[in-house]
């Protein structure tokens, strides 16, 4: 067991994907054995909130768990943090897209994007869950040029999992039995889940479903949709299920993903299939030695790429949104 603690900041600590996810990472869920410091950072109206939830996290008594602080200052927060989850922000309500949030939430990713460049370890590495949440990573990895920007990354685990979720439930099996599927692009309705090179069971996944038409349809969309879906049956955003996947996202980041498997994260692109460079899309991954590799050399069908096409257009004019809100130089 690891004994030096790593310390974690989470803001939006007093939100609901907070709640949950505050939880899992103080038991071990995120980091395995390895001790955690967590760093609480929320707006000054929530910061008693925010101490409450921190008593829960003391009442836990969770064996793991060496400090929880409370802040509503950025520098603080994210002084010295090695871990930074940012969740902060406006979720949309029912009727709104994620693009609707850009103007609320991008004042927040820019600010503490230069806090974490100015005040975190050097091994910093951030996740942004906060919508829009691939173009607030790029604000946020805009205002912090001296942190290499490959440590900037968004959520679109989330996704990747309902997709096998949706996958599984289809074939009858359990969710460990899909592998080596991915989602590209936003995480917005233009997402695609890609299916063309995994596997149920072992046996390749259009051979196993044998319905296309459900594959590229019906289970594309339900995907897509799946957030606006569960705002309508629950009045709110899915909460449990995207600090699950916060969860994921960074425990393969950190301990690396399975032998044999990929799975998805929103990075910034190097120019990877075509998506143009400094747009942070969903791409296959693998981690090894606690840095994401794109999956090279996969084939694309036709409509994937043209789905592709289109979900790099949404992200293309997210960007250009947030370069005339001036978050971003119109260079990054
Ligand atoms: N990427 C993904 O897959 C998903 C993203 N989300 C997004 O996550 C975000 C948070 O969702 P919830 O926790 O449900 O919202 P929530 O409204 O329950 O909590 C948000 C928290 O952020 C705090 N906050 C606002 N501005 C802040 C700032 N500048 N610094 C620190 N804290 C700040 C608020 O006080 C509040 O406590 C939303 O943008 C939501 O759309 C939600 C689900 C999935
Ligand atoms: O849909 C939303 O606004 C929340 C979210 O990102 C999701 O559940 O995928």
């Amino acid at each position: 067991m690891s004994t030096s603690p790593v310390r974690i900041t989470v803001t939006g600590a007093a939100g609901n994907i907070g709640y949950s996810l505050l939880f899992r990472i103080a038991s071990g869920s995120m980091l395995g054995d390895t001790p955690v410091e967590l760093r609480l950072l929320e707006i000054p109206q929530a910061v008693k909130a925010a101490e409450g939830t921190a008593m829960e996290l003391a009442d836990g008594a969770f064996p793991l768990l060496r400090s929880v602080d409370v802040f509503d200052d950025a520098d603080a927060a994210f002084d010295g943090t090695s871990i930074a989850l940012l969740v902060g922000s406006m979720p949309r309500r029912d009727g709104m897209d994620r693009a609707d949030l850009l103007e609320a939430n991008g004042g927040i990713f820019a600010p503490q994007g230069r806090a974490i460049g100015e005040h975190a370890a050097d091994d910093v590495r951030v996740l942004v869950v906060g919508n829009p949440a691939n173009t607030n990573a790029a604000i946020a990895r805009a205002a912090a040029p001296d942190v290499p920007g490959e440590r900037f990354t968004a959520m679109m685990r989330l996704d990747h999992n309902r997709a096998i979720a949706q996958l599984a439930a289809k074939a009858g099996v359990g969710a460990g039995e899909v592998s080596r599927i991915h989602v590209w692009g936003n995480h917005s309705n233009t997402q695609v889940p890609d299916v063309d090179h995994g596997t149920i069971g072992g046996v390749p996944i259009r051979e196993r479903i044998a319905d296309d038409a459900w594959i590229d349809g019906e289970f594309t969309t339900t995907v897509a949709t799946r957030g606006a879906a569960v705002i309508a049956a629950r009045g709110a955003s899915s909460a449990a299920s995207a600090a699950s996947a916060a969860v994921d996202h960074v425990r393969d980041w950190v301990l690396g993903t399975p032998e044999g498997d990929w799975t998805t994260a929103a990075l910034p692109s190097e120019g990877h299939y075509g998506i143009p460079e400094g747009l942070v899309a969903g791409v296959p991954v693998i981690s090894r030695g606690g840095r994401w590799e794109v999956v090279q050399g996969l084939e694309l069908s036709e409509l994937t790429r043209t789905r592709l096409a289109a979900t790099v257009a949404d992200l293309e004019a997210e960007r250009d949104s947030v370069v005339r809100l001036g978050f971003v130089p119109s260079t990054s």
